[in-house]
């Protein structure tokens, strides 16, 4: 494959770039932490042939010459000169698009839905949509009907006044031969060449209606290596319809579900269908979301403008599912079943409703019994066209197949060798049982090393008491562009978050337990500061796309090889540059010697500190903590109080107070003396975070940084002036003016490249040694039992010897 060609393996460039240097002793500590690498370990049989990265195409899909284009009634552009050349569309096409265009829904679904979820935050982009949408009836009102052709060469104004891309910046497009309204969508959004995934997936699922697995690297466009293929047969379809005199509705049913697309998360479903709504500009098609969180009403009024296209969470899905939701249950017309993140929809959370909306699908394309009285359960009045046409489509970045996968799917054994216990537990069964085909397009371009090819990854060994100092560095010295900090617990997320929060830096939090409604406001704010921080738990950690984000942090490291992808993932995206940084003590060792093993990796670069800032940081942190166990410690008194007063409200009961007088005073002085302290340390840590974090060696007459943040060269410009007004006037002359230089701001992927050292890991060595430490652990404790047993039964003999 081209894309084989282009990538370098990120290994061969670290050691292109750096001396190997030394084995580190901290990593020779090793403990026995569970650890699940989850992702195949190349191993010799080759049982995993997708997930170590074949970057191949398989399942054998004609070439472009191959495909009849008439059987797609559409024309192609031909370069001419270096340039695209478009031809005129037949006209009935021509009509239709017309049509489309005129019809165009775009998107008011979502827009109830976002409005529900956070009226606030939407409330502005509400209000410029109906801006938009009254310039557009205006257009309409005044005859302007754009031509279908537009897509490919109207370098039309739109409504906003803004200029379109130029299209011919967009000839490598034109051999995936998508229809004329979608490109006008994509040269919209300025996608100048598809992604590989993109080039890959498009022709077979597009235009051969084949089933399709890809897999590849985070961030590189596999939304619409389904979406566009969705897209595309609807509106081939709606054309075949349009030439038909006999059977209207044969090929495109009005007013039914014709894709399912199901994500693991609510972000990235609602993310999905934004995207989808982006490229769906131009032509009446619906997409909506279905996921947890919104009013189930607003649903169902939602579903009851009978959307094309739905994208859901399993567990919302199923819920409105099994009640009976009429256009989520009538699915004989349904043309696509999408799995996004498939991998995680097999892990325990999902799939047991994944397995009920399975068994929901009409089975035809398989041929199994029980597949037969499923259609004869679930499906009502089945179109025959339909059933044979549905195509799955399954995607991921990390996604593990047997190298007999398509031999399993042909003789249909994949579902008999499981044990009915086991559920959907691996894509193969998830896949076969929603009547994945055996001639299926399985497209895997990842790389050997999976993770993706503009990522630096690199480490900070520390003590688990020293993570958040090193945390609170990388944000105050290199925190320029956005940021995530990965936590494995929602307890670690709250203490950092405090901790950040005390220490002036804002920080937005995901997790899983947060309101649907704090979760969106969450998201949003941090997309709108390019310098945001969000601190999450592994909820964020798949499928998010959230431009410019420049660093990840693994607080603590995930528990599976795969979770750590797809978190790293979130930077290095769509070609852009990106560095994750882990943070490991002692305990993580043993998880990352096995992340090594999992990635082959036996180099890892070591992430540059610059150790005079420590004791500033240190002293810092050591007040912030003093403040965060104070507060904790009030709200957590706080909250027993009104917890025993609700409760005995709640059943009529008088409370009194049964502390003596002394007592009572005694407690009202701790309060007094607590929050005398509290007010002494809020002081203390104000006077230092007003003031740039300074190195040890910091001269007062010259404030010099190797990387600052934009807070910090704020904060140093203003300590610059505040100087300089001091001594105007004063007799000190020179000498005594400060002098700012050298504030370039470093974000830490420039920092880890221009000092980064490189480490090498010898996975073999520390394997050895993790065993050597677990036997003289497991020596220790034997010796220590002994001793124990020694002593009592002496003890024994001479109690019972005296009597
Ligand atoms: N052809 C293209 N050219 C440029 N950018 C693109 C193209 N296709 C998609 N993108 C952009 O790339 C970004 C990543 O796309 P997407 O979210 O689909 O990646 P992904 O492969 O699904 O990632 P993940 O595995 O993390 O879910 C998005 O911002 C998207 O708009």
């Amino acid at each position: 494959m081209e894309a084989a060609a282009v990538a370098t393996s990120p290994l061969k460039k670290l050691k292109r770039k750096r001396t190997v240097a030394r084995s580190d002793p901290e990593l020779e500590r090793l403990n026995s932490l569970p650890w699940n690498s989850s992702l195949p370990q190349n191993d010799d049989d080759g049982a995993f042939s997708l997930f170590i990265g074949t970057n191949e195409l398989e399942g054998g899909f004609l070439s472009l010459e191959e495909i009849d284009e008439a059987e797609y009634g559409l024309n192609i552009p031909e370069p001419e000169d270096g340039k695209r050349k478009t031809k005129k569309k037949k006209s009935i096409q021509n009509e239709d698009v017309k049509k489309q265009q005129q019809d165009g829904v775009d998107g008011a679904n979502s827009d109830e839905v976002e409005a529900e979820l956070d009226e606030s935050v939407k409330a502005k982009e509400k209000k410029k949509k109906k801006k938009k949408k009254t310039k557009k009836k205006d257009a309409t009102d005044g005859q302007k009907v754009e031509q279908p052709d537009a897509g490919l060469d109207a370098n039309v104004e739109d409504g906003n006044g803004e200029e379109d891309n130029d299209e011919t910046e967009f000839y490598a497009w034109n051999e995936l031969r998508l229809h004329p309204l979608l490109m006008k969508a994509i040269c919209k959004l300025g996608f100048k060449e598809p992604t590989p995934i993109q080039k890959a997936c498009i022709p077979a699922a597009a235009h051969q209606g084949k089933d399709v697995v890809g897999a590849a690297e985070t961030g590189s466009g596999k939304t619409l290596a389904f979406g566009l293929p969705i897209l595309q047969r609807i509106l081939e379809e709606r054309e075949k319809d349009a030439n038909m005199v006999e059977e209207p509705g044969k090929y495109s049913p009005k007013g039914v579900l014709r894709a399912l697309i199901i994500a693991p998360t609510r972000e990235l479903a609602l993310q999905v269908t934004d995207h989808l709504k982006a490229v769906a500009k131009y032509i009446n098609v619906r997409v909506t979301p279905i996921v947890g969180g919104i009013l189930a009403e607003k649903q169902e009024r939602l579903l009851k403008a009978k959307p094309e296209i739905v994208v859901g969470t399993p567990g919302r899905l199923w819920e409105l599912m099994s009640a009976g939701e009429k256009h989520l249950v009538e699915l004989h017309s349904l043309s696509f079943f999408v799995l996004d993140e498939a991998d995680r929809m097999v892990q325990s959370g999902h799939f047991k409703e994944l397995q009920s909306i399975i068994d929901m699908l009409p089975m035809s394309n398989i041929s199994t019994e029980d597949n037969s009285q499923n259609v004869q359960k679930s499906c009502i009045t089945v179109s025959s066209f339909q059933r044979k046409k549905r195509q799955t489509l399954v995607f991921s970045a990390t996604v593990a197949l047997s190298a007999d996968f398509r031999k399993k799917l042909k003789r249909g054994s994949i579902q008999k060798k499981q044990s009915s216990s086991d559920g959907l537990n691996s894509i193969e069964t998830l896949s076969e049982r929603a009547g994945m085909r055996s001639n299926a397009a399985i497209i895997d371009l990842t790389n050997p090393s999976i993770l993706a090819a503009k990522l630096e990854e690199s480490f900070i060994e520390c003590k688990e008491e020293d993570k958040d100092a090193y945390l609170y560095y990388i944000l105050t010295v290199h925190g320029q562009g956005r940021t995530i900090v990965f936590c494995t617990s929602i307890a670690a997320l709250r203490h950092i978050s405090s901790i950040l929060r005390i220490l002036g830096i804002n920080v937005w939090t995901l997790h899983a337990q947060m309101q649907q409604r704090a979760r969106l406001k969450a998201m949003d704010r941090f997309r709108e500061n390019e310098n945001g921080i969000l601190v999450a738990t592994d909820v964020a950690a798949r499928g998010l796309d959230i431009p410019g984000v420049r660093t990840v942090v693994h607080y603590q490291l995930p528990h599976s090889a795969e979770v750590y992808v797809h978190r790293s993932g979130r930077t290095a995206r769509a070609s852009a540059e990106g560095c994750s940084i882990a943070l490991i003590s002692p305990r993580d060792t043993s998880k990352f010697a096995s992340l090594c093993k999992s990635f082959s990796k036996d180099n890892f670069q070591r992430f540059p500190l610059e150790n005079s800032y420590m004791p500033e940081v240190l002293k810092r942190l050591s007040l912030a903590r003093q403040i965060d166990k104070i507060t904790r410690k009030d709200s957590q008194v706080k909250a027993e109080k009104s917890w025993f007063d609700r409760n005995a409200s709640a059943v009529e009961l008088v409370t009194e107070n049964y502390d003596s007088e002394e007592e009572q005073v005694n407690k009202h002085k701790q309060m007094k003396a607590s929050s005398r302290q509290l007010k002494k340390l809020q002081e203390e840590l104000n006077m230092l975070i007003s003031r740039p974090l300074q190195s040890k060696s910091f001269s007062h007459r010259y404030l010099a940084g190797s990387g600052v943040t934009p807070l910090m060269q704020e904060q140093l410009q203003q300590l610059a002036r505040q100087k300089l007004s001091d001594h105007q006037g004063s007799t000190l002359g020179k000498k005594g003016k400060l002098v700012v230089i050298g504030q370039d701001c470093m974000d830490a992927l420039q920092a880890l490249r221009s000092a980064g050292e490189e480490v090498r890991m010898d996975i073999k060595d520390l394997a050895g040694k993790q065993r050597n430490v677990e036997n003289l652990k497991r020596k220790r404790k034997e010796e220590k039992k002994r001793l124990r047993d020694q002593r009592r039964k002496q003890k024994k003999k001479l109690k019972y010897g005296d009597e």
